[in-house]
């Protein structure tokens, strides 16, 4: 069970790293090369991972041209991938298909049913998953749990509608719509409704595909004639999970089908989840009647992380690797500077462990600022001073005036400072120039209203949690 459970980890994780290469590489190499990929088998001890080509040749190429793409992926993606083995694979070894049909356990196929796809988890999340319909299998991501899941203010209206889509009781709402931003978890809760589904229901069929794929499916099976399985197919699944709807464009005769698909499920009490990065509103090119359908349930925001959640996802990730040490500070940085995307976040706290480990080095916050400078770069959002001034004006309820007056009462001395100690931290504008924005004054008056926040915030809880306050207004 316990080889189960990391093979369905390595393909998940194989799913991510491959997705990220298909963008890097282009659609052609990617799907010549790195979708072949298997995944083999991984040795804790040494932290060697076998990848598996099928041919010699295959593999060869793939050793010479990406090689060390490939490594460095891995090592990102797990901190506990040391060295990657490109290899010819043996014939035998298979990955578990993520079939999870028997009472929610993962269980290897019986035969070669991923046809050395290479990307099984992919494969069965898309290329496969129609041959696969009717199977009860699925194509869900084993690591992608409720359990997984870290949830805060931001996200758990999302995570409430998605556990009841999910309960032994069947909702009193359906469609289940999740709206949001890139990398803020909806595939994460699509893949959790699957499996909490599966525990309720073992025996159910539950489909889960990107639009994407099933566009490409549906002109496939106009194709080749088969629209007939195609549509009985989808008909008989219990739980059907769409993933990235905004992709739902052109095609009107797939989009039709779609929309008599969602009918016929949920005249049968089935229960449908739709994911996209948009309102059904805002989706375009999509069927007015499609939409109406797909809004017609309830549409669930995911916010985007706040700074609290964004700690608390990289604590939780860290738990899986209790080994490593990664200083609090560390932490603190990565969730306060990372606020785009939790993809990012997580993929920024990967990277700055694989970094440290293939250079035996402690993790640090001077490492993390260096290997980071692109994603921190594209992270920064440019607040100003002014902003920070009035904000800061605002929470002391003093006027705007003063923070260029020369006044000297406490009651507007301490905002100031604050303000000046702020704008450092959240601006790259230096010493003078911040003095200049604050009424004209001196580089080492700043330099003392610095440290003496500073200061203050260790050995003052209200002057902390003043500045704590003021960093997450001005941060979200
Ligand atoms: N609340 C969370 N707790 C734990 N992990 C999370 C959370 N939110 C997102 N993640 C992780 O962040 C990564 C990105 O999430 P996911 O793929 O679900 O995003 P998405 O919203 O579907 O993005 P996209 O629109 O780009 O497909 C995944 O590895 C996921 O497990």
């Amino acid at each position: 069970m316990e080889e189960d459970q990391e093979a369905l980890n390595l393909a998940a994780d194989w799913a991510d790293i491959s997705q990220g290469l298909r963008k890097d590489l282009g659609q052609q190499a990617h799907s010549q090369w790195i979708k072949p990929i298997q995944p083999g088998n991984f040795c804790n001890e040494t932290g060697t991972l076998d990848l598996y080509l099928p041919t010699e040749f295959s593999a060869n190429w793939v050793a010479d041209r990406f090689a060390d793409r490939l490594s460095l992926a891995w090592k990102i993606a797990r901190p506990d991938v040391r060295h990657v083995r490109i290899l010819v694979n043996p014939g035998r070894r298979q990955l578990p298909e993520l079939r999870l049909g028997n009472g929610g356990k993962p269980s290897r196929p019986a035969n070669d049913s991923v046809h050395g796809a290479g990307d099984p988890l992919g494969a069965a999340l898309e290329g496969n998953a129609f041959a696969s319909l009717g199977q009860g299998s699925i194509g869900i991501d084993a690591s992608q749990t409720f359990a997984t899941f870290v949830t805060g203010t931001s996200n758990v209206l999302a995570w409430n509608a998605a556990q009841r889509m999910s309960a032994v009781e069947a909702p009193q709402f359906s469609p289940l719509y999740l709206k949001a931003a890139t990398g803020q978890g909806k595939t994460h809760l699509l893949h959790a409704i699957g499996h909490a589904y599966l525990a309720h229901h073992p025996n159910a069929r539950i489909f889960y595909c990107s639009a994407e794929r099933f566009m490409v499916e549906f002109v496939q099976a106009l194709r080749q004639n088969q629209m007939i399985e195609f549509k009985s197919r989808l008909r008989g699944f219990d739980l059907l999970l769409v993933d990235d709807i905004q992709f739902i464009i052109g095609k009107a005769s797939a989009q039709e089908e779609l929309l008599y698909t969602i009918d016929a499920l949920l005249a049968e009490g089935k229960r449908l989840v739709f994911a996209a990065d948009r309102a059904p509103q805002a989706l375009d090119g999509v069927e007015p009647r499609l939409l109406s359908r797909l809004s017609m349930g309830l549409v669930a925001d995911i916010m985007p992380a706040d700074i609290e959640l964004r700690r608390s996802i990289l604590e939780n990730r860290l738990q899986r690797f209790p080994a490593i040490d990664v200083p609090a500070d560390v932490i603190e940085f990565l969730a306060r500077t990372i606020n785009r995307n939790v993809r990012e976040l997580v993929g920024g706290l990967n990277k700055v462990i694989a970094y440290a480990q293939l250079t035996s080095q402690q993790v640090s916050l001077q490492l993390a600022e260096e290997q980071l400078t692109d994603i921190l770069s594209a992270n920064r959002r440019r607040i100003t001073i002014d902003e920070i001034q009035r904000t800061v004006c605002q929470f002391y309820r003093i006027d705007r005036t003063e923070m260029s007056s020369k006044r000297r009462a406490r009651a507007v001395v301490r905002p100031r400072q604050v303000a000046m100690y702020l704008a450092k931290v959240l601006t790259p504008r230096s010493y003078p120039e911040i003095g200049r924005k604050f009424g004209g004054r001196d580089h080492s008056t700043v330099i003392h209203a610095v440290r003496l926040i500073e200061e203050l915030r260790t050995r003052d809880a209200d002057m902390d949690g003043d500045v704590r306050s003021l960093l997450r207004q001005l941060e979200s």
